[in-house]
């Protein structure tokens, strides 16, 4: 029989990184808040995302998700949310003519704040107090009453969540994203730089298209996407006090939708198959992702699939695997059998990030572009062994021009990590190095797509 399942059924079970509230009653007080406060997205937009992401698990469409490691109160502004949003956009187009299928893209945006953490707390020159969980939690700064986990910060998170979706949805379908305009989406941090350059060359031919295309009668009006584009947002469901109360009933289907964003994943640390955050995302009905690391066995995996995704429904799951190029090849061709074997249709996607992660001799936490790159090129060999679709691409970045992850072309050493470290927990990537990546990712994609012809023709 199957298992019941309620918003709160999560509640019964064994729950990890989550605070502990000082105040319960001030804590039920927002929650309550919160139920009332309108959906911020609705299931209609869950359901065309995990449509889209069918098309992803059929290896007939690619993922692109990124966007910030934490989102904060302090980094908010039109600018930076409209600078993630042209670099993704300028990554989308690179994208999509190296695998030559259309780029789903899915922000790492509008509810991003919620942090697990490698340890409770965090011990600075003696001093140790409980550790930054995220903006909508607890403060950054270190003193003991910034530490102190926050209910009203929820309330925060989400009218800024609002905003972000706002101008989000006003770039997306305004004229913003309108292909006529790829060249202006270059920002003045990559201007100058062989990125830049590389990006012109295509613009200049993906007008080349358009001229072409129009000629043949095929504008703007016949053909929305020339002038609009879908832009979904994701965060982790780590936080489910927040999710619990954004999770509403679709008039609709008479399903349960978790209304904080289109997709929640579930992460590294809290996908225990019996504990919370998987009994709550089983029952919400939109397109989930599971991040896996190279710990995970196929017993657990295949379990949590079942859990998951019982109906083997396309676009529900998606397996975000974030290894380490050491242990991709090592670990995952064994998994994306077991999945193939058991007839999952998943989408596979690459976290080239966070198992990634080292410290620098400065004490800066950095990642290394060189360590990026080859845990994504790890991950599409596997998945071209395998005969499998390596399906998308998910990574911390951000369109400003931070220096926190080291190389790249621009070559930020490590001795300049301290010249604009501004993240509030992991390195992102800058614009011009998530745009060299999606250079390097989209030769490899194309690479691979014209030997793949060739093999078929004989
Ligand atoms: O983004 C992921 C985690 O929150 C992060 O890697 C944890 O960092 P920590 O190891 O400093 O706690
Ligand atoms: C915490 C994260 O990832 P993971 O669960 O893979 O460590 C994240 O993506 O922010």
């Amino acid at each position: 029989m199957a298992e019941r399942w309620s918003p709160d059924s999560w509640r019964a079970k064994p729950i990890h990184q989550v605070p502990t509230y000082p105040d319960a009653a001030a804590l039920a007080g927002v929650e309550r808040e919160l139920a009332n406060f309108p959906p911020l997205v609705f299931a209609g937009e869950a359901r065309r995302l995990k449509a889209t992401l069918a098309q992803v698990a059929e290896g007939k469409a690619f993922l692109l998700q990124g966007g910030d490691c934490a989102e904060s109160f302090a980094e908010f502004s039109a600018n930076i949310i409209r600078d993630t949003f042209r670099v993704m956009l300028q990554m989308a187009v690179v994208l999509t003519y190296g695998a030559a299928m259309p780029v789903v893209k899915v922000g790492r945006m509008a509810g991003q704040f919620a942090k697990p953490r490698s340890a409770d707390t965090e011990t600075i020159d003696g001093v140790t107090l409980p550790s930054y969980r995220g903006d909508n939690i607890n403060g950054i700064d270190f003193t003991a009453e910034a530490r102190i986990p926050d209910p009203q910060r929820m309330v925060r998170a989400y009218n800024q969540s609002a905003a972000t979706l706002n101008l989000l949805r006003a770039f997306a379908q305004g004229g913003y994203a309108d292909l006529h305009k790829v060249h202006q989406w270059t920002l003045d941090c990559v201007a100058g730089t062989l990125q830049a350059a590389r990006y012109q060359d295509l613009c200049d031919r993906l007008g080349e298209t358009l001229a072409f295309m129009e000629a043949c009668g095929l504008t703007s009006d016949s053909a929305p996407q020339i002038r609009e584009t879908d832009f979904f947002t994701s965060h982790e469901a780590l936080l489910l006090p927040y999710e619990q109360a954004l999770t509403r009933v679709d008039s609709t289907t008479g399903e349960w939708y978790d209304c904080s964003a289109h997709m929640l994943w579930i992460g590294e640390r809290t996908r225990q198959p019996d504990a919370a955050h998987v009994e709550f995302l089983r029952g919400v009905r939109n397109p989930i992702g599971l991040k896996i690391g190279p710990n995970i066995t196929v017993d657990t995996l295949l379990h949590l699939i079942e859990r998951l995704d019982p109906d083997n429904e396309p676009g529900r799951l998606t397996l975000i695997v974030r290894m380490g190029a050491a242990e991709v090849p090592v670990k995952l061709p064994g998994l994306v059998r077991a999945v193939k074997r058991a007839g999952r249709k998943i989408v596979w996607s690459c976290d080239p990030m966070h198992a990634n992660t080292i410290k620098a001799a400065s004490g800066f936490k950095t990642r290394r572009f060189d360590a990026i790159l080859a845990e994504v090129r790890a991950f599409f060999e596997v998945h071209k062994a395998e005969g499998s679709h390596g399906g998308g691409v998910h990574f911390e970045m951000t369109g400003q021009d931070v220096t926190e992850c080291v190389g790249g072309m621009t070559a930020i050493t490590e001795a300049r990590l301290g010249d604009r470290y501004h993240t509030h927990c992991d390195p992102r990537l800058n614009a011009t190095q998530a745009l060299e990546l999606a250079f390097l990712i989209a030769e490899q994609l194309k690479d691979d797509r014209i030997k793949a012809a060739h093999a078929l023709a004989g």
